[in-house]
């Protein structure tokens, strides 16, 4: 069998017991720990002079090869181009769009460069997976360095539709870039959708079956392979993760209360902000809720040297601090508003003890916590997932209590059900939930993508 390489700005750290950041490094590692193979990508350091090597270490199945990045590509490609340009146009946040010269300098740069590092270490049948919108264009660099590999794309996050993509001015490089790959995939069927109206309508090229299409002289296919979990595995953490000494403390301090709980990066497309809004209106609609129920939201800083995740922060500071001043008693705090990460693991045992699992994004590729919650919960007494239409993952949840993230109300209507839900249908709605994760675990997701960019 070739060997795997792929290639992802987020590599998983190295060293066990450090904290992942975000779904693709989870994802990843757990896939290619399977299959082995190479894994290509910066090294989370940035240095200010000199020149970078690729250092590699093998661990397990895996070689890491990891580049630190210059201080002016960091700037310009990670911190610019690919986050503060990419990621809202992506996420439909037109508002926060920073779009600058040097950023796309700056970003075709680091591709080159990623490529060029790669070159030397490929072999002739490797097979080639590609990450995510810091490196669209790194599959065409490769083929003009001479590669004929299979080379295959996977967008984690959302891919948007041709009038806001265009509103970016490089939005014809972008997308003849992913022509080059053999296959490129996304999360959800309403992705491949936007990508084809945008191959037909401003590339002018054409769309076959199964999604073939042709563009810009290139021939590839454009399929959904909405990434998974492994459900079991992570409902037998949870088990393990309640008895912990972490989750005991959390279950005594709750006193009988329903815990409500949320686990995201502090990002704007997680929706915190309305999300906040919307425990306030439940609050205040149903003041028999008041003394018991806690809704502890977990939210690690993220890419904090990015203005619009600086000024998103300060937002939920004033409102956790306006929501607690508001209805705290002596003995209750609402809301229990926490800027750091926690293992996996230890997530496991807090998703068990929570009543409610709250994923409102405003805009996401996936989301894997909603998945993670409802895999962690008791078959006996599960908990119920309340969660965003428009998160990725809202297409194969059917068992969730689905709500519009940017009307309040809404929301807060769907908090309460959820907290009054009875046992029965609560236990429908997760045996739902749950073949639907086993149906499509993280396995089908690496197996389905590799055979399609086999060609198979
Ligand atoms: O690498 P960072 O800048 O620290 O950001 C973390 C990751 O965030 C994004 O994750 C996405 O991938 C998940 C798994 O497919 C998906 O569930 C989620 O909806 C996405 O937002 C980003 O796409 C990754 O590149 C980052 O590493
Ligand atoms: O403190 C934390 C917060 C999150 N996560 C993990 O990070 C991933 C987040 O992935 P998701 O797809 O929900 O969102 P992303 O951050 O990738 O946009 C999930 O596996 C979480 O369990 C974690 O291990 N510790």
């Amino acid at each position: 069998m070739s060997r795997l390489v792929v290639v992802s700005n987020r590599v998983a750290p190295i060293q066990e017991g450090k904290q992942s950041s975000g779904g693709l490094a989870v994802a990843v590692q757990e896939a290619l720990s399977e299959v082995g193979g190479v894994w290509f990508g910066w090294s989370g350091e940035i240095y200010t002079s000199g020149s970078s090597r690729v250092k590699t270490e093998t661990k397990g199945r895996i070689t890491y090869a990891t580049m630190p990045l210059a201080r002016r590509d960091y700037d310009a490609f990670y911190k610019g181009y690919a986050n503060a340009t990419l990621w809202p146009l992506f996420h439909y946040r037109m508002e926060f769009v920073e779009y600058q010269r040097s950023y796309v300098a700056g970003y075709r740069r680091v591709n080159e460069e990623f490529a060029g590092r790669l070159s030397s270490m490929l072999e002739p049948d490797d097979l080639i997976w590609v990450h995510d919108y810091h490196l669209i264009p790194l599959g065409r660099d490769l083929r003009m360095m001479g590669h004929r590999n299979r080379i295959g794309f996977f967008l984690h996050i959302p891919f948007p539709p041709p009038d806001l993509l265009t509103a970016c001015s490089d939005h014809a490089y972008l997308v003849q870039s992913l022509c080059a790959y053999d296959v490129v995939g996304f999360q959800t069927e309403n992705d491949v959708r936007n990508f084809l109206a945008y191959i037909r309508t401003i590339a002018g090229g054409s769309v076959g079956r199964n999604g073939r299409f042709e563009a810009y002289g290139e021939r590839s296919r454009a399929c959904a392979f909405p990434i998974g979990i492994y459900p079991d595995q992570l409902a037998s953490q949870a088990a393990a993760s309640a008895r912990s000494r972490q989750t005991r403390r959390l279950v005594e301090s709750l006193a009988g209360k329903d815990l409500i709980v949320g686990v995201d990066r502090l990002d704007y497309s997680k929706g915190l902000d309305r999300r906040f809004d919307a425990y306030e209106t439940l609050l205040e609609a149903a003041p028999g809720l008041r003394g018991h129920v806690s809704y502890m939201q977990i939210a690690p800083p993220s890419r904090s040297d990015v203005q619009s995740y600086r000024a998103i922060r300060e937002v939920l500071e004033g409102k956790a601090g306006r929501i607690n001043g508001r209805f705290a008693e002596f003995d209750w705090v609402p809301l229990r508003y926490l800027n750091k990460s926690f293992q996996r693991d230890q997530l496991t045992g807090f998703f068990r003890a929570a009543r409610v699992g709250f994923v409102t994004p405003l805009r996401d590729g996936m989301n894997l916590v909603a998945k993670e919650y409802v895999a962690c919960q008791d078959p006996e007494d599960p908990g119920v997932l309340v969660l965003s239409q428009f998160a990725g993952a809202a297409a194969e949840l059917d068992g969730a209590v689905t709500v519009n993230p940017y009307d309040h109300e809404y929301v807060a209507d769907g908090l309460q059900r959820a907290l009054a839900m009875p046992v029965e249908e609560r236990r429908a709605r997760w045996t739902s939930m749950m073949s639907a994760l086993r149906a499509n675990n993280l396995g089908v997701w690496r197996r389905s993508f590799l055979r399609a960019l086999q060609g198979r």
